[in-house]
């Protein structure tokens, strides 16, 4: 790797390039243009030839990138071409269709344990991953060699939820609930909320609604 101080924005964009890179593969595309790689990511293609240059030279003049070799040099470069061992705390709605989400695993995100506090709920089975009491995820994390820890518990136990984790060793978080946590600096968060995709669709449609208006007012001002 050229660099070491890699921009967060880059890193979600790599891992739309690789998501979008996968699919070609699966398609039978050997090579892609970065015109077409950078209309399917809706990002210009001097944005992707940016990013990549953190990793070194990519791409072969008029012919584009060979979509193999570029999966493998972002996930080598990311970490990402290895298993990463996850737990989820949590295991009701949301849990459980995560735990039956066959992608995670297939995309090198296994989750290899799943807990809860509820009673009635520990000993259950998802997936062929039993449920067990969340006391035990510090010695799970240690044999199970557990790198991060997925939160689906209601928002007011995700704090908890995490210090457990953290206690436990594990260095990444996904936070599904809604609860902004408090972590240490060297412990790494992602916030995954599904309203924000709604709100910003819903946010796009009125503000061109809104633009229709002010286009359909202009246009009678001017028949005035
Ligand atoms: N990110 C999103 O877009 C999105 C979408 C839907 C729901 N959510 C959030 O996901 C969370 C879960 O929602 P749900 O509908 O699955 O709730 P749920 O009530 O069905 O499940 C929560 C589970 O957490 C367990 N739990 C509570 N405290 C715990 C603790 N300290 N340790 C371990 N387990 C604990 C409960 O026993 C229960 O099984 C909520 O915070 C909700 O707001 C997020």
């Amino acid at each position: 790797m050229k660099s070491e101080h890699i921009p967060k924005a880059t890193i979600k964009r790599l891992a739309m390039y690789v998501q979008v890179l996968e699919t070609l593969k699966r398609e039978g595309s050997q090579v892609v243009s970065s015109e077409l790689l950078a209309r399917t990511c809706s990002v210009n293609p001097s944005q992707i030839r940016k990013d990549l240059a953190y990793f070194g030279e990519f791409g072969v003049r008029g012919v584009g990138y060979h979509v193999q070799d570029l999966i493998y040099s972002i996930k080598h470069s990311l970490g990402v071409d290895r298993v990463w061992k996850c737990a989820l705390v949590g295991v009701g709605n949301l849990g459980k269709a995560l735990l039956r989400h066959q992608d995670f695993k297939f995309r090198g995100f296994d989750i290899v344990g799943a807990f809860d506090c509820d009673p009635f709920k520990i000993g259950e089975e998802i997936s062929g991953l039993e449920v067990v009491c969340t006391r035990r995820l510090k010695d799970a994390v240690k044999e199970l060699g557990i790198e991060i820890g997925l939160i689906t518990t209601p928002v007011n136990r995700a704090q908890r939820a995490a210090n457990f984790l953290i206690e436990a060793g594990v260095k990444g978080i996904i936070n599904y609930s809604p609860a902004m946590l408090t972590v240490p600096a060297d412990i790494y968060v992602e916030y995954v909320d599904f309203f924000h995709h709604f709100y910003s669709v819903a946010f796009s449609i009125t503000l061109d609604r809104h633009q229709e208006r002010l286009g359909s007012n202009d246009e009678a001002d001017e028949d005035d």
